[in-house]
């Protein structure tokens, strides 16, 4: 099992921070002048209202309509935790809409529909057809869905489609081919017992029936057992329609000799003697949500053989709907789609199980922490796949334009599988895969402030994330009382509290100090007043000393003062060849800035020596460093004296003979900016810069803090580079969220 535990406070408090819920709106026109107004609202407004009056598909062109899909439910069967109503189920909904975001880039909206009655609901969705371009029904109990989505699809023009029959159809077929190709099973022959007769259940095995299974080989169960020809209890008419000629009446009599179970019903549902019973090679996908019919762990415990599947990230083989639901409308909406049609379902099953089968890219690995390649631990790609986006909407697009059901035709198929790639946030995966290595890394964290809260909370999330383990320097009644009063009590027994009155190693740490600092103007009492009482010297003593690998400081002084300190122990001066490096990520970008912190004024070997620290942490974050060395001139225009040192830093690189891409001086818009890059042919950038060497600490600042303040930058560091172990320094203004992400920074760099 992978280890992310979640618990019920860190899930509250996901859904409470920043803002309550999970996302909001962003305006994508600028809004900010009486023109802008005029052109937004009245009068400018009025005309495509009337363009789209006269010609409904031009709301395509003009509204968000085309790229918008709402998620609608009543609440009646929220995953498997039954009827929790319309607003219980908000919670599910909102983070179907961020997934359709997250994955494929379509804005989406939950809608709760307070009533259980097919007729006002469906009213209600009808209703509200000219807003979106699709509509996903999630989480409504059957057999009502069945109606509701089928009376749906008929009035409406755009594609209806019920998540949690099609969306988990699709993905169990998806797994299915694949599991049986590893089993050496063929579709037409195996028999498959079914467990859970909703909405689910029912759709799974139409499916399954309509890719080849047989009718005669498939059992599908429900609360009341076997449902078998002639059966009369608890029935509709879409059971009726998989009702099995059968003597088994009972879920364990089913499953004896069966080749494959599925289930869509609730957790705890299978026993072990019922994985027992079941034929060789078998295969398992126990995909109630959020607990399976049985975990993984207890069927390995009774057999080797089985290939097994559940509903949840935290096992291999996750078969959730989350693989399906965003690309299917991607594909679809991208076509102007009418419908979602069968073509359109089994086409997406069919390249998932392809995708699984092909070589998975290093950044997937990286993110799961493991090497992924086909077999029984990966019949399904990871939801984190980049590849998904640009393999699974081509394919249903190509199936929707050759079944008739797509307005708008793509016609150049490789320039839209193009423009999918660049969909999706790159940064995304950048920070994906430096938690993976953290979290590999297992890594020991000193955080040196412990007596500010929001480092508490960070380094008790540190170890609750499984990063490692987390020091924290403090007093422990003083510790425990701050702890206590943000609400984690509980976490004062899994921290560790380090002091100079509780190590056994100060002596050693004040031996160290004494040696380095001895002509420098200290004496034995200023030694020992430093190791004991100033919790930056005592920190970096521990990591001089290899008693922990990383360490987070800085969230209390101003960092200046706070080098001043670590340099008591490191050699961590300009001329040390120290440097600081700070990520800033925005709009789908990272970018290195260096020297944030040691280098005053450097001079072009200065500039150098800091182009080669932020290429080296550049690499050490899985990017291949382009450098770039600003300036306000470019290539040696306008002239100027403040200039001349970016101009030369390059020579400096070439007589170093370094295996990175570097180019200077030029602007900021050179730098980044492919089109301002088309100037300068003779440039040796092959792209964008990611690396940017700066003139001096104050232009870093400047930079850093203007791309925090008015861009609302996501900003990580700084990183002090070039001394042997990662120490993070962050600002004072950092919060829980930023102190967080610089500890698993520092222990993705560790060695
Ligand atoms: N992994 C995935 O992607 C997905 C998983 N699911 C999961 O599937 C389950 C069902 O969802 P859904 O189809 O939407 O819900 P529905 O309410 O439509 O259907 C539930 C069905 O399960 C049956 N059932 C419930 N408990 C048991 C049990 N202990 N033994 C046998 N049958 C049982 C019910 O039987 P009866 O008819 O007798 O009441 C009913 O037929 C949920 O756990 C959900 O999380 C759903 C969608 C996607
Ligand atoms: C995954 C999903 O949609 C469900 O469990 O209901
Ligand atoms: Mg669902």
């Amino acid at each position: 099992m992978v280890d992310t535990k979640v618990t019920r406070e860190d899930a509250l408090a996901f859904h409470m921070d920043p803002t309550p819920g999970k996302w909001e709106i962003q305006a994508t026109v600028p809004m900010t002048t009486q023109r802008d107004l005029s052109l937004a609202y009245s009068p400018g407004v009025a005309v495509p209202c009337e363009a789209i009056a006269a010609n409904p598909e031009l709301a395509y062109d003009y509204t968000n309509k085309g790229n918008l899909v709402a998620v609608i439910s009543n609440g009646t069967a929220v995953l498997g935790l039954g009827n929790l109503g319309a607003l219980g189920s908000k919670p599910v909904m909102e983070g179907k809409a961020v997934l359709f975001k997250r994955f494929a880039d379509v804005n989406s909206i939950d809608i709760e529909l307070d009533t259980e009655d097919p007729d006002e609901f469906c009213n209600a969705v009808r209703l509200m057809g000219p807003t979106f371009g699709g509509i996903n029904l999630e989480d409504i109990k059957a057999p009502e869905c069945f109606i509701i989505e089928q009376r749906l699809k008929e009035e409406m023009d755009i594609p209806v489609f019920h998540d949690d029959q099609h969306g988990t159809a699709v993905i169990c077929a998806a797994g299915l081919i694949n599991a049986l190709k590893i089993s050496g099973k063929k579709i037409e022959d195996v028999k498959i017992v079914l467990n859970g007769a909703g909405a689910a259940g029912i759709a799974c095995l139409e499916l399954l029936k309509s890719m080849g299974a047989a009718h005669n080989n498939c059992i599908m169960c429900d609360t009341k057992g076997v449902i078998y020809q002639g059966r009369t209890e608890g029935m509709n008419q879409w059971k009726s329609a998989h009702a099995a000629a059968t003597d088994t009446r009972t879920l364990a009599q089913a499953m004896n000799g069966c080749d494959v179970f599925l289930g869509v019903s609730a957790k705890g549902a299978v026993t072990q003697d019922m994985v027992q019973s079941m034929a060789p090679n078998a295969v398992i996908f126990a995909m109630a949500n959020p607990d399976p019919e049985i975990t993984p762990e207890e069927v390995h415990a009774v057999r080797d053989d089985v290939i097994v599947a559940t509903g949840r990230s935290d096992y291999p083989n996750q078969v959730n709907n989350v693989l399906g639901f965003p690309y299917l409308f991607r594909g679809a909406l991208d076509i102007h789609a009418r419908a979602i049609n069968d073509e359109m379902k089994i086409a997406c099953a069919n390249a998932l199980a392809q995708l699984a089968r092909e070589d998975v890219p290093d950044e997937v690995a990286l993110a799961y922490g493991r090497k992924l390649t086909f077999g029984r631990d990966y019949i399904i790609p990871t939801p984190f796949d980049p590849r998904l986006i640009h393999v699974i909407p081509p394919a249903v697009a190509r199936a929707g334009m050759d079944t008739g059901v797509a307005r708008r035709p793509i016609v150049d198929i490789e320039g839209y599988e193009e423009s999918l790639k660049t969909r999706m946030d790159p940064t995304a995966s950048i920070l994906r895969g430096i938690n993976a290595r953290a979290r590999a890394n297992q890594h020991t964290i000193v955080f040196a402030e412990g007596d500010d809260p929001r480092i508490l909370r960070a380094a008790v999330l540190y170890q609750r994330s499984g990063f490692g383990v987390a020091l924290v320097v403090g007093r422990e009644d003083d510790v425990k009382a701050k702890l206590t009063a943000e609400g984690l009590g509980d976490a004062v027994s899994e921290l560790t509290i380090v002091n100079a009155a509780n190590t056994e190693h100060l002596d050693e740490y004040k031996d160290f100090l004494y040696n380095r600092l001895q002509r420098k103007g200290h004496d034995s009492s200023d030694i020992h007043r430093m190791a004991t009482r100033d919790r930056h010297v005592f920190a970096s003593l521990m990591l001089a000393h290899g008693h922990a690998d990383g360490m987070v400081t800085g969230a209390t002084r101003k960092s200046a003062h706070v080098l001043e300190l670590i340099n008591h122990v490191f050699d961590a001066g300009p001329h040390d060849g120290a440097v600081g490096v700070t990520a800033v990520l925005n709009k789908g970008k990272i970018v290195l800035i260096a020297d944030t912190l040691v280098h005053e004024w450097p001079d072009e070997n200065d500039l150098a020596d800091i182009a080669e620290r932020g290429a080296y942490v550049a690499r050490r974050l899985g990017l291949e460093p382009r450098v770039a060395f600003l300036s306000f001139s470019t290539f040696g225009y306008p002239v100027s004296e403040r200039a001349e040192k970016m101009h030369k830093a390059p020579d400096v690189l070439d007589a170093r003979g370094v295996d990175f891409e570097y180019e200077g001086e030029m602007t900021v818009d050179v730098a980044l900016n492919t089109k301002a890059q088309e100037a300068y042919p003779f440039s040796r950038l092959t792209g964008p810069a990611n690396v940017l060497v700066v003139p001096a600490r104050h232009s870093a600042s400047i930079s850093v803090k203007l791309m925090q303040e008015m861009a609302g930058a996501t900003v990580i560091g700084p990183i002090l580079a070039g001394i042997d172990k990662p120490i993070q320094i962050c600002s004072t203004g950092s919060t829980v969220n930023d102190i967080l992400n610089m500890a698993v920074l520092a222990s993705s760099t560790a060695r």
